[in-house]
């Protein structure tokens, strides 16, 4: 990778704005805005425990990653229509097209959705046209990335995975998120190795609260090809070191990380670290609805807390293309226009 000359503080600004840029890890629930959670539960009848839109928001104070998905689920709860679904990736992929992101991978839950009588096609078709849309109207391309809720029993991700797999054109991967703490990778272990033999990209969250042992087993248990969070790694120098070699990608999540709690502020983060320790980290929103901000917010607000500089910017630029499920070629195009970006 080239050595930037130098460059001001505006324009570090101003790159960090306008380069292109994949986001990994958001979670298309967690787009979900207290504006539209009350359109939807009036346009479906649904009733929720709050009186207004900032009475929602104002609930928004998370002490750990638990007390965020009781009101995450409750949020959720709205989306009962393939319209609905739509409505919310499209709200999603407008955000990520004014932040300059190109390309991104969206998760979603569909457990959160089957478990209260919406059909799998319900929820993956809302999703899907909502990212060919993007595609064609928009200049961003969007892929689905189902996720595993861990709180839940591997018989019920099986389930989930069969209900899933009439649409295995829709989605290029799965992964693992929900409730860390007590429930390990390993608990996981057979449905990944099915959907490995499906030739389904592997992802999973591992180490937000969870020990480094998490990443590890996520690694050689799951096999997966990205870690989602992976924050604690910096707690076990071997795994750093097998990290870096490896080339194995964290996605990282800095205000998610801030509003649960993990660092007791932004300008604790370890980004720094993990990126001069060599591994290919990158910068995500996780759920933007309720951290606080959306792409361009995280870049901006942890250079602003951390004195990360425009080198550490172009880095995590190339690492988030570098760290995507994107086929070779496009994946060169748009590493090309991040340099065409710094380096102009
Ligand atoms: N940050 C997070 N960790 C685990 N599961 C999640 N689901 C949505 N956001 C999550
Ligand atoms: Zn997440």
């Amino acid at each position: 990778m080239n050595t930037l000359p130098p460059i001001s503080a505006e324009r570090l600004v101003d790159l960090l704005r306008t380069a292109p840029k994949a986001e990994l890890h958001i979670h298309i629930e967690g787009s979900l805005e207290p504006e539209l959670i009350f359109a939807l539960s009036q346009r479906n009848g649904i009733a929720i425990p709050y009186a207004s839109v900032d009475e929602l928001r104002r609930a928004y104070a998370f002490s750990n990653l638990q007390s965020f998905l009781d009101i995450y689920y409750a949020g959720a709860s709205v989306l009962i229509t393939e319209q609905d679904f739509y409505d919310m990736a499209w709200a999603y992929l407008l955000k990520a097209q004014a932040d300059h992101v190109i390309h991104t991978e969206i998760f979603f839950d569909p457990q959160t959705h089957t478990a209260r009588g919406v059909a799998m096609k319900t929820v993956i078709d809302g999703l899907h046209r909502a990212c060919q849309d993007a595609h064609a109207k928009l200049g961003v391309s969007a892929s689905l990335i189902l996720c595993f809720l861990r709180h839940l029993s591997e018989e019920d991700a099986f389930a989930t995975l069969e209900d899933a797999l009439p649409h295995r054109d829709q989605f290029i991967g799965v992964g693992l998120d929900s409730s860390e703490l007590g429930h390990p990778p390993e608990k996981f272990a057979r449905v990944f190795a099915r959907c490995r033999e499906l030739g389904l990209h592997l992802v999973a969250h591992a180490g937000e609260e969870g020990p480094p042992e998490y990443i590890w087993s996520a690694l050689d248990v799951l096999k997966v090809e990205r870690i989602d969070h992976g924050v604690q790694s910096t707690r076990d120098a071997a795994l750093m070191k097998r990290l870096a070699a490896e080339r194995i990608p964290l996605t990282v999540c800095p205000l998610s990380n801030q509003k649960l709690c993990v660092f007791p502020n932004l300008a604790d983060h370890n980004l720094g670290r993990l990126l001069d320790a060599g591994l290919c980290a990158t910068v995500n929103s996780d759920d933007p609805a309720y951290f606080g901000g959306y792409m361009n917010d995280n870049f901006l607000q942890t250079f602003a807390a951390t004195g990360l500089t425009a080198q550490h910017a172009y880095t995590l630029m190339r690492n988030s293309f570098e760290a995507s499920f994107l086929a070779p070629a496009a994946k060169r195009a748009m590493l090309d226009r991040v340099d065409a970006a710094f380096l102009a």
